[in-house]
């Protein structure tokens, strides 16, 4: 799904405008008329004390549009003006024009803290004081509103994005309406999958609200959202007659003393995600671990018998070689990190201390071959491209990054988003039962994996992501949030392979 710019919005509004050869007023009519179907839908006629707080904008204007339908349906409905500004939107003034003369009960219109109403945990607030316009901080009295609606613990309902969200900015010490649901128009919006401003939502919900369909198949965005049916369109099915070779040959340099269960993990899932061959580099410590818990995996030693790798000597013609989970950075296991890389011609996947290995010798990072698959935490990420003054920024950051490297950046978190070629490709699945060590080394071994039997890195990274997720998605069912272990998401890789052509796609939402 396409995740629009705030420019690109206004222009699908023009273009929606231009191709229907209808006011703009009509859009918001259209907008405010499905919000209210969809209130109305719910609460079937609910004797529900509903406050609606309306900005001066279009924002507002929906408001006032909800507010009108309301009424004519027999809900009972307050209605405020937030009058934050005098310059109120043409459209807006013809939403207000309109409501009054379906009521005599006129907005109240607020002004300051002194005309703040109470809110009721029982109300159902309506949320409309500022949308995509926002860009800049709201005055403090209108933020003081924004906190009683928050301490009100009324359901709140947030139209088009939560008021105090920016579209396109994380405003510092600000706040912002906390929705119990976002009901937002047409597309979802970037901010909704940042940490810093996505923790704000509960639950969002898309409103199609039929902007022009040409406008929108036709125009180029920069981030979109991975739900199942995009995961389904990349999917490779295997083939009948097919063997081994024809899935690839994966090779996983991991693990030290202590931390072989890194290895473990990302050997196990390198396998449960369908590569032809795998076969395990590690320590030779590490060769009874391995051999006695994944027998279908082949082993590969270090020549030394030391605790780490101190050195990567293999005579195996890999597809696809990932790289760093459990490995350590001891000043030899870096050395033989760096001789590799001088060699290495295969494409790689390097994730935890092959990331920061490469954070301490940024010159090793000009080594790594075209399209590699580099999948840091935020930690990492740091690491990797410095401090960011907000999600925004890490974004822009991580995609000159990715350009200057020539590599894909799988920048992991609740949302993992995959950035290269200035595109950012939004996962949707997975769940707060992943913050859970190993889980990452588990994401090593999918992509690992995917990439041996010949997804292109690109897809193996953005694919690989949904598959773990999801995963993980149908782990909880069994397993609850606290009893998912990195080993269990292994174990539901199938699960989530086989639901792709399961159930048709629900609604992503978080
Ligand atoms: N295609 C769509 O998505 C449609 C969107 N509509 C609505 O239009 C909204 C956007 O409307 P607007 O562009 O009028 O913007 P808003 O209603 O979000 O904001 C109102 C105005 O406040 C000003 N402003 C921004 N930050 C401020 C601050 N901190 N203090 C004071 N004033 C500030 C801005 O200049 C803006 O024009 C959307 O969020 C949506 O609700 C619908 O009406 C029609 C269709
Ligand atoms: N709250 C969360 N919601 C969804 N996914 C999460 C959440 N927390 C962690 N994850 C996922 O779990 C994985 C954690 O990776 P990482 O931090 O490298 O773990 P480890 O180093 O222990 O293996 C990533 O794929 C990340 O996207
Ligand atoms: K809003």
């Amino acid at each position: 799904m396409k995740i629009l710019s705030k420019d690109q919005i206004y222009a699908a509004d023009k273009a929606t405008e231009q191709a229907e050869a209808i006011p703009s007023f009509n859009l918001m009519e259209r907008a405010g008329g499905y919000a209210f179907q969809y209130i109305h839908q719910r609460l079937q006629g609910q004797p529900v004390q509903i406050k609606i707080f309306c900005g001066i904008g279009n924002n507002g204007g929906d408001g006032l549009v909800i507010a009108r339908n309301l009424v004519e349906n027999g809900y009972s409905v307050k209605t405020y003006i937030v009058n934050y500004s005098e310059n109120r939107s043409e459209d807006f003034l013809n939403a207000l024009e309109e409501l009054k003369k379906k009521t005599t009960k006129w907005p109240e219109v607020l002004k300051s803290v002194a005309d703040f109403p109470e809110i009721a945990p029982e109300d159902l607030v309506v949320d409309c004081i500022f949308g995509i316009g926002l860009n800049r901080p709201a005055a403090v009295w209108v933020q003081q509103l924004f906190r009683l609606i928050n301490e009100s613990s009324a359901y709140t309902l947030a139209i088009d994005i939560p008021s105090g969200m920016a579209i396109d900015q994380i405003i510092p010490d600000s706040e912002v309406v906390r929705a119990t649901v976002v009901l937002t128009f047409q597309t979802p919006k970037l901010a909704f999958f940042l940490p810093q401003s996505g923790k704000y939502i509960n639950n969002w919900e898309v409103l199609d609200i039929g902007l022009d369909r040409n406008y929108l198949n036709s125009v180029k965005t920069k981030a979109q959202l991975i739900g199942k049916t995009e995961a389904q369109q990349m999917y490779r099915p295997r083939q009948k007659f097919s063997h081994k070779g024809t899935y690839g040959h994966a090779l996983l340099i991991a693990g030290s003393y202590g931390k072989m269960g890194a290895a473990v993990l990302s050997n196990k899932a390198c396998l449960s995600s369908g590569a032809g061959l795998v076969t395990a580099y590690s320590t030779r410590q590490g060769l009874p671990i391995l051999q006695t818990s994944i027998p279908e995996v082949m082993v590969v030693t270090d020549r030394h018998t030391g605790d780490f790798i101190e050195e990567i000597q293999f005579d195996i013609e890999p597809d696809v070689i990932g790289i760093g989970p459990g490995l350590g950075t001891h000043k030899s296991t870096q050395k033989a990190f760096e001789e590799f890389l001088k060699v290495n011609k295969t494409p790689l996947v390097l994730d935890a201390d092959a990331l920061n290995m490469l954070s301490e010798n940024k010159a090793l990072l000009d080594l790594l071959p075209k399209y590699s698959i580099l999948t840091p935490h935020p930690k990492e990420l740091e690491r990797l491209i410095g401090e960011w003054k907000d999600d925004f920024e890490k974004l822009e950051k991580a995609e000159a990054f990715s350009a200057k490297y020539d590599c894909i950046l799988v920048c992991k978190d609740a949302h993992t988003i995959v950035v290269f070629e200035g595109n950012y490709y939004v996962n949707t699945s997975g769940n707060p039962g992943m913050a859970t060590g190993g889980s990452g080394d588990v994401l090593t071994g999918v992509l690992t994996g995917l990439v041996a039997q010949g997804y292109d890195p690109l897809t193996a990274a953005i694919f690989g992501s949904f598959i773990h997720g999801r995963a993980a998605d149908i782990a909880i069912n069994h397993t609850g949030y606290e009893g998912l272990t990195a080993g269990v998401i292994v174990e539901f890789l199938g699960q989530a392979f086989l639901d792709l052509f399961h159930e048709p796609e629900k609604q992503p939402q978080k």
